[in-house]
């Protein structure tokens, strides 16, 4: 693997804003290409970038972000806008914020092929995991999205050396021997649920610290308590205050632990087995959850040495090792919630698309459940993930006549049909001829934003915050919406647009980019009609 070399030129944090006014006369182009060169700099500074990161994030060459911090070369409003995207900040505001939006021109028929992307979730988990390893962590295939982006930004500002490949596609991870947590980018863990996820690790390299509270998409109240309820028995204790949760840890006392998880959580899950890692004992930690992300954390740690028994099963046994440091690569797994969102665009066109690579232990319900709604579609043979571990196959759906299901859809944590995948079905529900309920029991709000598929013709009727009736097939008709501010619920509007004939607007898309690289430009690769345009 090639990667950059360069370490992050950390420079005095300056804010960005719009071009100044200038008195006097109105300034030269060259006066107004330096302002903006030095404001591209001091946000990039402030990020901790050096300019051959920030030229991977926007797909161009280091001697290119030169010029433009230089005022040596002009820049098109396109390119500012990607610019104020990478960085998590505009560069150039001129009145309200910019956002970006996508024309559809839907009712298409789509066809061709798409692979499956390697998971967020399954990202977010390892670059935190990466944290126990003194050694180098390679992470290959990592999803380039928003999110990897702010923790990638967290691990940086608290003195991981964090590079990608050339190619953009692998993270180089080297964790100090001593993290500066007194830096650590607050605004960047704020805006991420997975901030969390650095309560386990950092359990066994601190004694006290203090952590940013946990952000994330609006699904309504999500409780960090199970979280603190797993970790309690490692000797953590936590109390949040100003933002911040205060951390302290103590010896527990014993070699071995038993771990009980009053919650099924992904999350909760990888923050026991992190704290288990490196602990020297063994750690048994019941209720777990086998979800997908959960399995790339083990396969990581076991390339680290770390013993886990019980892989994809509900009881763990975590042999911790007191010292990790090993130099290992691995791949990230393959995500099932985008084969889902990939699925429902060839389901809700009526098309004929095949979604390549995707994970078929954690699409199986899903699968079973769309077959029973009359969906046909046929897979390849089994193949192995880049990992070596997680079994992948090729899905083609075709053309079908859906019936809603006679039982409710609702989400399990796995094995169930997961969570995530269930806002996909309400799109997929207005298709069918019937009535189907969807039973969001997970989150308290997430549910509401489907009902903007009425927006675009579709009968959804709210029973409660938790459940959904939908009645179809829909006769979908194009109309401006405001995209939902939650990632699911933001696609399946999307998909819901390629489905209505005439043209449709999504405003404020930005959202979706948190959780899917390039979706609008990989949906027009199958033939769909979209356009991104700015204020
Ligand atoms: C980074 C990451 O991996 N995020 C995933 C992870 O988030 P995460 O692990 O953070 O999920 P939460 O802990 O917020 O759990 C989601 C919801 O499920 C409820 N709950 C969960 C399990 C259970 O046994 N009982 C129960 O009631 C929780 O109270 C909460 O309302 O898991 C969620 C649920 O699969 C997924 O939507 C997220 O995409
Ligand atoms: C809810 C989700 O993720 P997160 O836990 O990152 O908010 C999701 O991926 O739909």
């Amino acid at each position: 693997m090639t990667t950059t070399t360069t370490t992050p030129d950390q420079g005095p944090a300056t804010t960005t804003g719009a071009v100044p006014t200038v008195t006097g006369a109105f300034p030269t182009v060259g006066e107004q290409l330096a302002h903006v060169g030095s404001l591209v700099r001091a946000a990039r500074q402030h990020r901790g970038l050096t300019q051959a990161q920030l030229a991977e994030r926007l797909g161009t060459s280091q001697s290119a972000v030169h010029r433009i911090e230089q005022g040596a070369q002009n820049v098109s409003f396109d390119m500012l806008t990607r610019i104020g995207a990478a960085l998590d900040s505009p560069i150039v505001t001129l009145g309200a914020p910019q956002h970006t939006h996508l024309r559809v021109h839907g009712g298409l028929q789509l066809s061709g092929r798409l692979d499956v992307n390697t998971s967020k979730n399954g990202a977010v988990a390892l670059l935190c995991a990466s944290l126990l390893n003194r050694g180098t962590t390679r992470l290959r295939n990592v999803a380039r999205i928003v999110e990897v982006d702010r923790i990638v930004d967290v691990l940086r500002s608290i003195g991981v050396r964090a590079t990608w490949s050339t190619d953009g596609r692998d993270l180089e991870i080297v964790a100090p021997r001593r993290l500066d947590l007194g830096g650590i980018d607050a605004d960047a863990a704020r805006r991420t649920r997975s901030i969390i996820m650095f309560l386990g690790p950092l359990l066994g390299l601190e004694d006290t610290f203090e952590l940013p509270y946990a952000g994330g998409c609006d699904l309504g109240t999500r409780t960090v308590e199970p979280h603190m309820i797993a970790l309690r028995p490692f000797g953590l204790s936590v109390t949040a205050t100003a933002g911040n949760y205060h951390a302290v840890v103590t010896d527990p006392g014993r070699r071995d632990l038993t771990v009980v998880l009053t919650e099924r959580g992904d999350t909760v899950t990888e923050n026991a087995i992190m704290a288990a890692a490196r602990r020297d004992g063994v750690t048994t930690i019941r209720n777990a959850s086998p979800n997908y992300m959960v399995q790339d954390l083990c396969f990581y740690l076991e390339l680290l040495g770390v013993r886990v028994d019980g892989i994809g099963t509900t009881t763990l046994r975590v042999h911790g090792l007191p010292e990790i440091d090993a130099d290992v690569e691995y791949s990230v797994s393959e995500d099932p919630v985008e084969a889902m969102s990939l699925l429902t665009a060839g389901i809700v066109t009526g098309s004929e698309i095949t979604v390549g690579r995707v994970p078929i232990e954690f699409m199986e319900i899903e699968l079973a459940t769309l077959a029973e709604m009359g969906l046909r579609y046929t897979l390849s043979e089994e193949y192995a993930a880049r990992n070596g571990r997680t079994r992948l196959v090729d899905v083609t759906v075709h053309p079908s006549e859906l019936r809603a299901p006679i039982d409710k859809i609702h989400p399990l944590p796995f094995p169930g049909l997961n969570i995530d995948n269930l806002p996909f079905f309400a799109v997929i529900a207005a298709c069918a001829t019937g009535e189907t309920l969807i039973h969001d029991w997970v989150y308290e709000g997430r549910a509401i934003h489907l009902t903007d598929l009425t927006r675009l013709g579709a009968d959804v009727r709210l029973a409660d915050a938790h459940r959904l009736f939908v009645s179809g097939p829909t006769r979908w008709s194009g109309a401006e919406v405001s995209c939902p501010p939650a990632l699911r619920p933001a696609v399946v509007i999307l998909l819901a647009m390629l489905a209505a004939k005439g043209t449709s607007v999504l405003r404020n898309v930005d959202i979706i980019a948190r959780g899917y690289e390039q979706l609008q430009e990989r949906l027009v690769e199958l033939g769909a009609h979209i356009e991104t345009f700015r204020d």
